[in-house]
């Protein structure tokens, strides 16, 4: 199991509002200035709160007791809906490349007509009903931040970003996180350990839209590589920019690095909707975000290469650096 040194989990700072430790931006998707809000905490973290986000508390907490019965099942009963290949049910082994972490998933495809994992514990159309509400109201919430992103960006057509999750084909992807309590040999500052739940990595696809209990552990990495500690809160959302957005932009906005430490009494759990393109989207900057000659920075792929290439490598490895242009001297 991946432990941090005592030195690593001190210098993670805790949320303080002040130069050095800035607040999390905090969007309301109610205010009509929420679109440059959008735009600035994409340049800047990478990452942001979203709250009057219109999905029903109803559906969330709904979710969340059928994953908590389905996390408290025997491990012979969950095993049945794994191993991950990569959907399924998994236990500390994270991807296929080594990574291990304090956490045990439920990782499901949300492709349309394909079918969620076979066995889903014990009222399996209780749960598959709970997942479905529940994603479809926070995809719809994930396009409409999307267009937010267009809108402030002044590009046209303003559903250029959501169109792509939208498409039948779109392959997005929705986990399950459960992080039991740490073993009691851990490190233990402010309740969070130095026991890594899930390792440091960006998310490969557009756009991740994560909800967890009320139990810390998050941190997201800032520019100066300090780790700031993400306040849990049950009834917000928070968005992660994802890798393929960065260069949908062409690095205006930043796919954020993110961590989750094992919390020393508390279990977590964290249900995250990724938002991705349909397998044969081309992915490259968009022409209307290229102002004055400005070159790409990246070399035009399509998700399935940049998925294939993502599932080969380890959590915490730059995913984009296979992809980038080599600038011209
Ligand atoms: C180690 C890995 C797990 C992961 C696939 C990968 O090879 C590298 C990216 C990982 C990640 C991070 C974000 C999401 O949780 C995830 C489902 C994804 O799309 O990329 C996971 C992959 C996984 O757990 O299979
Ligand atoms: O569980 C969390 O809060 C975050 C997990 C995560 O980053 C992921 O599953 O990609
Ligand atoms: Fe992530």
């Amino acid at each position: 199991m991946v432990v941090l040194s005592k030195p690593a989990i001190e210098q993670c700072s805790y949320m303080k509002t002040s130069a050095l430790f800035p607040a999390i931006p905090l969007i309301d998707l109610s205010k009509p200035d929420s679109k440059l809000l959008v735009v600035k905490a994409c340049e800047e973290f990478g990452f942001f709160k979203v709250i009057n986000h219109g999905v029903p508390l109803e559906f969330i907490s709904r979710l969340e007791s059928e994953a908590i019965k389905f996390f408290s099942l025997p491990v012979s009963e969950k095993e049945k809906s794994g191993p991950p290949n990569p959907f399924g049910y998994g236990n500390k082994s994270i991807g296929l490349n080594g990574d291990v972490g304090w956490v045990e998933y439920l990782l499901l495809n949300t492709n349309q007509g394909s079918p969620f994992v076979s066995c889903l514990g014990k009222n399996p159309e209780k749960f598959r009903c709970a997942l479905n509400d529940y994603i479809s109201a926070v995809k719809k919430m994930a396009c409409e931040i999307l267009e937010l992103m267009a809108d402030g960006l002044k590009i046209q057509p303003r559903n250029v970003f959501s169109k792509l999750l939208k498409d039948e084909q779109s392959d997005s992807v929705f986990r399950l996180n459960h992080y039991p309590p740490c073993p009691e040999n851990a490190q233990v500052l402010n309740g969070i350990t130095n026991l890594i739940g899930f390792g440091e990595h960006t998310d490969p696809q557009i756009i991740s839209v994560l909800r967890s209990n009320n139990t810390s552990g998050l941190q997201i990495s800032l520019r100066d590589g300090s780790w700031l500690s993400v306040p849990p809160d049950q009834n917000s959302f928070f968005i992660n920019v994802g890798d393929s957005l960065q260069v949908l932009t062409n690095g205006r906005f930043k796919s954020v690095r993110h961590r989750v430490l094992a919390n020393s009494l508390k279990s977590r759990v964290s249900m995250i909707y990724f938002g991705g393109p349909p397998l044969s989207e081309k992915i490259a900057p968009l022409p209307s975000l290229m102002k004055n000659h400005e070159q790409s920075l990246y070399k035009e792929f399509t998700w399935f290469e940049y998925k294939r290439s993502a599932y080969r490598s380890r959590l915490a490895d730059n995913r984009l650096i296979n992809f980038e242009r080599i600038a011209a001297s």
